[in-house]
C-alpha cells in the first residue's frame, strides 16, 4: 500500500444520506490496496492489492477465467462479504458507512442467478427497484409504477408485467433483472454475468441499453463478462484477474492486449479489426 493514500480517501467520515451527491471528481467507486480472498484463513488468494477509481461514463467490464474471482470480487464491491484487506469506498465514502436504503440509491448490483421462491408478477419484481426510492411508511407511486413500466419497455418485456415472474424462461428472468436495475437507477450498477442467457440479439440490445446510460446520463458500469468481443465493444476500461490474484486494470486498450489476454486464459488470443469493431478470437 502506499503511504500517502490518495486525497479521496483521506476524507473525514461522516454518515452519508439518500440525498447525498458526491462532489464533482469523486469516484463512484474506488478501492485501495483491495484483497479479496475465499476458504477462510489460509485460504485462496483471488485478488490482490486491486486500487482502482471508477467515474460516470466509464464502462468497465471485468474479465478472467472460470474461477478467476469475478463473482467474489463484485460480492466484495458490493459489499455483500468483507474484503480480507484494504478499502473500497462508494461516492467518497467507505461502504460500511453506508444505511442500506441509502447504498442502494447510489449502487446496483445485478447477481449471476435469481432464485424466485415465490409466484409475483414480473412489475411488482421491477417495482422492487423502486424501493430504496420510496420514503419509509409509504407505498410506490404512479411516477414509480411509470418508470417500472418503461424500464420493461426497454428490455422489451412490457407484454409479459402481469405474468407470474417464475414462468419465465432464463433470458427473460435475467431481462427482468436489467429492468429492475434500470427501474432502480443507480450511477453506479455492478453486473454479474448479465449477457449470460441472453441470445445473440438480446446480448447487443442489452449492452447497447447499459451503454446508452453511461455515454448519455453518465452512469458507471462495471460488469462481468466472457465474450471479449462483446468487451470490446463497449468497455472503456477493463479489469482483469489473471493467476495467483494479480489483476491488471485501467483504459481498455492497455488491459485488453494479445499477450496479458492469451496469459489470463491460458490460450493465444488474437486482435482483429473489421466493420470498424475489435474482435478476439483464439488462435
Ligand atoms: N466458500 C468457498 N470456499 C472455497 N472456495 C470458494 C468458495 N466460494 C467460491 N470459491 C472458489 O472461489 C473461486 C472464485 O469463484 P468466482 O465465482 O468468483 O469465480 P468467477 O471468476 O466468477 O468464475 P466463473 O467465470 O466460472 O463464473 C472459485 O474457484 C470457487 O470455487
Amino acid at each position: 500500500m502506499s503511504l500517502s493514500a490518495p486525497r479521496w480517501l483521506r476524507r473525514p467520515a461522516a454518515t452519508p444520506s439518500r440525498h447525498h451527491r458526491p462532489p464533482a471528481g469523486t469516484p463512484l467507486l474506488a478501492t485501495e490496496d483491495l484483497r479479496v480472498t475465499v476458504g477462510g484463513p489460509g485460504g485462496r488468494l483471488l485478488v490482490d492489492g486491486l486500487s482502482l477509481a471508477l467515474h460516470p461514463g466509464q464502462f468497465w467490464c471485468l474479465l478472467g477465467p472460470n474461477g478467476a474471482g469475478k463473482t467474489q470480487l463484485l460480492h466484495t464491491l458490493a459489499g455483500a462479504r468483507p474484503p480480507a484487506s484494504g478499502a473500497v469506498e462508494v461516492g467518497g465514502h467507505p461502504l460500511a458507512h453506508w444505511p442500506l436504503a441509502e447504498l442502494a440509491c447510489l449502487r446496483g448490483y445485478v447477481p449471476q442467478a435469481v432464485h424466485d421462491a415465490f409466484s409475483t408478477p414480473v412489475l411488482d419484481v421491477v417495482l422492487q427497484g423502486r424501493h430504496p426510492h420510496v420514503s419509509r411508511w409509504h407505498w410506490e407511486g404512479r411516477a414509480d409504477h411509470a418508470l417500472a413500466l418503461q424500464a420493461l419497455a426497454r428490455v422489451g418485456l412490457a407484454p409479459l408485467a402481469l405474468r407470474d415472474v417464475t414462468t419465465l424462461s432464463g433470458g427473460e428472468r435475467q431481462r427482468v433483472a436489467l429492468a429492475t436495475l434500470l427501474a432502480q437507477d443507480p450511477p453506479l450498477a455492478l453486473l454479474d454475468e448479465p449477457l449470460a442467457h441472453l441470445d445473440l440479439a438480446q446480448q447487443l440490445r442489452m449492452l447497447d441499453l447499459l451503454k446508452a446510460e453511461v455515454d448519455e446520463r453518465q452512469r458507471a458500469v462495471l460488469m462481468s463478462v466472457h465474450d471479449l468481443s462483446l468487451a470490446a465493444r463497449v468497455a472503456t476500461h477493463a479489469l482483469l484477474i489473471t493467476a495467483g490474484g494479480r489483476v491488471v486494470a485501467g483504459p481498455v486498450e492497455q488491459v485488453m492486449t494479445a499477450p496479458q489476454l492469451s496469459r489470463a486464459f491460458g490460450h493465444p488470443l488474437r486482435r482483429h479489426e473489421a466493420e470498424g469493431r475489435t474482435w478476439w478470437l483464439p488462435a
